[in-house]
């Protein structure tokens, strides 16, 4: 599946709830001394766009979506606007989407999936977070918006530390930590974080993901860090179903994780995960993986947004380097035990 042709024009994808920084943000990126041109892809909910007028910086140039809802129009505008920057390939190292604070990553992260031509000029980069630490808490429980920009962050800015107090902030971390564990988290004042922080992540890399979270999927450190490190915050609604499922009660967002270091059957495998995402990809929001397949030498890396998955046979297993499969996945009120079943029943015995 993967193509050997000129390099991809890498798109970050910038989401959070209203208010919570993403301008803030786009414009440390924009005015940073980077030497570098982007073109940025502004979502506007409703009719007059005024976030336009509040980025600043003249080299660059901004495109606005103006039309409405962005999960209903999202990827006909969005094909449009990449189809017309393309036309001008090589004028621009990279492309930020700011989407609206009411908006759902999901199909703008689709369109990277499915959309030919734009697979062929640009590839998703990863999907950056800013959460406000203030109200976040809040917002989880009466937005399911806000609930799924953090399940889908690749990278979570957790913004406007200097509103809240030390264990407020630890808080609202370990809730996100709640509905998704993977994401890299940095804690900001007015998102002041490094470019390289947020920008050419590979997060949607299938040859790069590991290379640069050598830890993904290394669940069970975070939860250490819970237990060890937030010493005072409130664990009473927090639930580890031992074997990576993680929830809050009274959050319907969770997150599994599978391993295993015995060898996967790809023939098992494969019509498994596809007939998986078919039926349940309403519910998993994220999914991605690094398999290890019975009889091959090489490692396979999957990476899958609700029902559309992509995966590539990657490189060669290093020497000495455990042949382990790890898998997760993202959202809600998944069928834990029957994925888990599923899984098992791929295993070669
Ligand atoms: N106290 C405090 N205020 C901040 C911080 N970061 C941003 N703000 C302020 O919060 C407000 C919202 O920031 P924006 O960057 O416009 O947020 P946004 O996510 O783009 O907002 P929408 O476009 O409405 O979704 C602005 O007034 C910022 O100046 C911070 O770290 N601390």
């Amino acid at each position: 599946m993967s193509e050997a042709t000129a390099p991809k024009i890498p798109v970050t994808v910038l989401t959070g709830y209203l208010g919570a920084g993403k301008t803030t943000l786009l414009n440390r990126i924009l005015s940073e001394n980077h030497g570098k041109k982007y073109a940025v892809i502004v979502n506007e909910f409703g009719e007059i766009g005024i976030d336009n007028d509040l980025i600043i910086g003249a080299d660059e140039e901004v495109f606005e979506m103006n039309n409405g809802c962005i999960c209903c129009t999202v990827r006909g505008d969005l094909v449009r606007i990449m189809d017309g920057l393309m036309k001008r390939k090589g004028k621009f190292d990279a492309i930020i989407v700011e989407t609206t604070g009411l908006a759902d990553p999901a199909p703008v992260a689709q369109t990277f999936f499915v959309d030919e031509d734009v697979q062929k000029n640009a590839r998703l980069d990863a999907v950056v977070t800013v959460a406000d630490a203030k109200w976040l808490s809040d917002r989880l429980k009466d937005a399911p918006e806000a609930k799924n920009q953090i399940a889908f962050a690749d990278v979570i800015v957790l913004n406007k530390t200097d509103l809240v107090n030390k264990g407020e902030l630890a808080e609202v971390e370990a809730r996100i930590r709640g509905i998704n564990p993977y994401a890299k988290l940095h804690r900001t004042e007015r998102c002041s974080v490094a470019l390289a922080d947020v920008l050419d992540r590979g997060a949607f890399d299938l040859d790069r993901i590991l290379d640069i979270e050598p830890d993904f999927l290394e669940a069970d450190d975070h939860d250490h860090d819970h237990d060890h490190h937030h010493h005072g915050h409130d664990h009473h609604n927090h639930h580890d179903h031992g074997h990576g499922l993680k929830h809050y009660h009274d959050e319907d967002m969770q997150s599994l994780a599978l391993k295993t270091d015995k060898p996967l059957d790809p023939n098992v495998f494969m019509p498994w995960l596809q007939n998986l995402v078919q039926i349940e990809g309403g519910k998993i929001l994220r999914s991605k993986g690094i398999l290890a397949f019975h009889d091959d030498d090489d490692r396979y890396v999957f990476q899958g947004v609700h029902m559309m998955l992509e995966g590539d046979h990657q490189r060669k297993w290093k020497e000495g380097e455990p042949r382990e499969s790890r898998l997760i996945f993202i959202g809600r009120e998944l069928p834990e035990e029957a994925i888990r079943k599923g899984f098992e029943s791929c295993i070669v015995s």
